[in-house]
């Protein structure tokens, strides 16, 4: 699909399609990619093969996870990335002094020769870990660094987002994504849409997106309908068929009408019904006739008792409101009227369904925009790219604040699980030390602080970093799963997370180690480099 909106393949693509908006081409990064390649070009360098890791430092929302979103895109900008001829022209006008020779180089590039391992998306991941580890002469992999950032950091963030949601909501609550109208710009809204539904919401709103990416799309009914009509008179056509056609009712409005009689003379209902605005219920009984079996109506428009709730307190609202469906379901006989779906949205994030949880609710649905697809509570994520080795000498990048120190050496990454089953920590070692085996006893260490390590015996061991762009190597490249497996993915492994490591409140870090090899390599390596003071 998104081939047919973003056709003409540029690159070589390998099968692999475009990516899903057409504005991510080779010129979507940052000047100073450009300039930088160029002076690794001038230098003779450009050529050299650097390895960079892509990964970040904190875990978003004050939690202790983070879901991995944005790695097919990522895919799908490399294997068709290729200049088009009016970029290279409008490249030599915003770097008019650069020789012609470099903007023949840039012509002939592509990332047949770029190497990509990554953890595989959906996947929970954890601070210092690279999510992606690219490889491949520096000038080519130095022009990924923005648009791979770009298509991981607002991915990433969202799906954690929708996760933490779901987290809070429960398994059993419907979670739809209402955010299109007040995310940032058509591009936040259908990746939000996209990321939210990886992270675990059932369906979304926007129509686009579930076209797309093949969501499940949901509504429900808008308040400017209800206020569109003022009385039942304007109703024309009342007969109302059921969608096979079996059923025909020739006056649905005097069916109405009757019922509402019913209900108010109810003793059970206590006059609940005897101010029903006659305007309102014009709007609910046209919308009956356009839907007959799909009907869900915005009760508080005017007044709060029933299926979508926008206002008020939604707890109160919701519990009462199925107390007046249960109510009708045994007055009435009418089956199944009390199980009928409550959706409840207005400004909803993890506090207030937190607080709707402690209260006690009877919503079966959240619809969520606005804090989730601008991921109001943190704005960005902070992943970073940085070079780790260049023509096998590993680099590594200083810093006061420790924090931000990067760890060295092009790395492997594994996931080490315990006898519960839960992942204990997630382990960093040199490309050639020997992997973690199962039973066998284990030091990890804390990267920078030299007291904290553990001896591990995994019962389970993961690689973490896989094949997803062997460039000229022979190995094979994983494939690109639906995006129902990846919510799937999602969904299972954050099953599988040891729940404190997941609880809102003061949630208890997740070990991210180095093998002792590596520890002692990042701090001779730091000492190496870091220059010494003098004293006067
Ligand atoms: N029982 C509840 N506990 C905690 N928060 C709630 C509860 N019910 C609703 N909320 C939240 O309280 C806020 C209410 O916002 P606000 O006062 O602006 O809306 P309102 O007056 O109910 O509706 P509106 O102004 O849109 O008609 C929303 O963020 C909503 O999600
Ligand atoms: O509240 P959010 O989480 O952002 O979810 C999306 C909102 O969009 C709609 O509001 P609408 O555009 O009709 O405006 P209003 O809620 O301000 O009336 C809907 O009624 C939700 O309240
Ligand atoms: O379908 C709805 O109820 C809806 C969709 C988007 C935003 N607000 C509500
Ligand atoms: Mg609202």
């Amino acid at each position: 699909m998104a081939e047919a909106a973003n056709g003409g393949a540029r690159g070589r693509g390998d099968g692999v399609p475009c990516p899903t908006n057409p504005m991510v081409t080779p010129l979507l990064t940052d000047l100073y990619q450009f300039t930088m390649a160029y002076a690794y070009w001038k230098a003779g360098k450009h050529l050299d093969r650097a390895v960079f890791d892509l990964y970040f430092r904190k875990n978003p929302f004050g939690g202790e996870f983070t879901i991995f979103g944005g790695l097919e895109e990522c895919i799908r900008f490399i294997a068709n990335f290729k200049f088009a001829e009016d970029e290279i022209k409008f490249l030599r006008s915003v770097m008019p002094s650069c020789e012609d020779g470099f903007f023949e180089y840039l012509s002939s590039i592509d990332c047949s020769d770029v190497e990509v391992y990554a953890i595989p998306e959906g996947y929970v991941v954890f601070p210092k870990v690279p999510l992606m580890r690219i490889e491949g002469p520096v000038a080519v992999i130095q022009l990924l660094e923005t648009p791979f950032l770009s298509l991981v950091n607002y991915a990433s963030l969202v799906t954690t987002n929708a996760a933490r949601h779901r987290l809070v909501a429960g398994k059993s609550k419907n979670l739809l994504e209402f955010g299109l109208r007040r995310a940032q710009g058509p591009d936040g809204g259908i990746s939000a849409s996209r990321y939210s539904y990886m992270g675990g919401f059932d369906a979304t709103s926007n129509v686009a997106a579930g076209r797309l990416f093949g969501i499940p799309i949901r509504g429900t009914h808008s308040h400017a309908f209800v206020s569109s009509f003022m009385g039942l008179d304007e109703i024309t056509d009342e007969a109302l068929t059921s969608s096979d056609g079996s059923n025909k009712c020739e006056d649905f409005v005097s069916v109405v009408q009757n019922w509402l009689i019913r209900i108010q003379d109810s003793s059970s209902l206590r006059g609940t019904f005897g101010e029903t605005s006659q305007s309102e219920l014009a709007a609910f009984t046209s919308y009956a006739l356009a839907f007959p079996n799909a009907f869900l109506a915005l009760v508080d428009t005017y007044d709060a008792v029933g299926i979508r709730l926008d206002s008020g307190d939604l707890a109160y609202l919701s519990v009462e409101t199925r107390k007046f469906f249960h109510a009708i379901e045994k007055e009435f006989g009418v089956v199944g009227f009390g199980k009928m779906t409550i959706t409840a949205s207005n400004d909803l994030n993890e506090e207030t369904i937190d607080a709707l949880n402690k209260q006690g609710h009877e919503v079966d649905a959240f619809g969520i925009g606005t804090y989730l697809v601008t991921c109001y509570a943190q704005a960005a994520l902070g992943c970073v790219f940085k070079l780790v080795e260049i023509n096998k000498q590993p680099r590594i990048k200083l810093s006061e604040d420790v924090t931000k120190v990067s760890i060295p050496c092009k790395k492997r990454c594994y996931r080490l699980y315990g006898k519960e089953g839960y992942p204990l920590v997630d382990i960093m070692t040199g490309e050639d030390e020997p992997g973690p085996k199962i039973g066998e006893r284990l030091l990890c260490r804390h990267p920078f602080n030299e007291s904290k390590r553990a001896y591990v015996v995994p019962q389970h061991v993961e690689e973490l970093l896989k094949c997803y762009w062997p460039g000229t190597s022979s190995n094979s490249r994983e494939e690109l799963p639906s995006i129902h497996e990846i919510r799937t993915r999602c969904i299972h492994h954050l099953d599988r997370m040891r729940p404190d490591h997941m609880r809102r409140l003061n949630p208890t870090p997740y070990k991210v180690s180095v093998s002792a090899k590596l520890y002692d390599f990042i701090h001779f390596l730091w000492l190496n480099e870091a220059p010494v003071g003098e004293l006067q």
